[in-house]
């Protein structure tokens, strides 16, 4: 059976070829988004605009090893500097393990997802998958709502960070400004 993952022309990429330097550079940072942001921001803030149990989308319940119509905590945020906004981000965790490992983000509210990700050395990630998207893909449909001018697409990554065997996924979308970070 073909690799859902490889075979499927929607499929997330394993390393990134045709990008700018300067995207490449945010696409494949490893370290926290939101500290890096922090540090080349004045006012930073996440502003979160959905947190709530739903049905997850597209190829997410095969990465998260869900039967189809199982519901998961889906967390939107926008992480912001100044008045711009510069990621959309796009979590998920099984319902099943909002009771374990991942039950503070139940109400984590404005603070960084990242308060949690990488303060807890037990916490691993995996590698990160990559995407470019546009108009019609969920996550672009989603993170260019707060944006006043539509680019003809985004760049999108993703990795399942673990522990104690309970997953959440996390996507962020790279949004124009962020580009203007220096
Ligand atoms: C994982 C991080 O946390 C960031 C904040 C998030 C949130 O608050 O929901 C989600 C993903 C990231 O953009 C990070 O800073 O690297």
């Amino acid at each position: 059976m073909a690799n859902i993952s490889t075979a499927h022309p929607q499929a997330w990429l394993p390393a990134l070829s045709t990008v700018s330097p300067e995207i490449r550079d945010w696409l494949q940072f490893r370290g926290s988004l939101t500290r890096r942001i922090q540090e080349r921001c004045a006012q930073f803030y996440v502003e979160p605009v959905f947190q709530e149990l739903a049905r997850v989308y597209g190829d997410e319940w095969i990465k998260m090893k869900l039967r189809p119509h199982e519901l998961a905590l889906v967390r939107e945020v926008y992480l912001y500097c100044c008045d711009k906004p510069v990621v959309f981000a796009h979590s998920i965790v099984p319902h099943k393990d909002l009771r374990g490992a991942w039950r503070t983000l139940n109400n984590l509210g404005n603070r960084p997802l990242a308060s949690m990700l990488f303060t807890n050395p037990r916490v691993k990630r995996t590698p990160l998958e990559f995407k470019k998207i546009s108009a019609g893909h969920f996550l672009y449909d989603r993170a260019v709502l707060r944006l006043t001018d539509y680019p003809s697409h985004l760049w999108a990554r993703r990795s399942r960070f673990t522990l104690q065997c309970r997953s959440i996924l996390v996507t962020e979308v790279f949004l124009p400004d962020i580009l203007n970070l220096t």
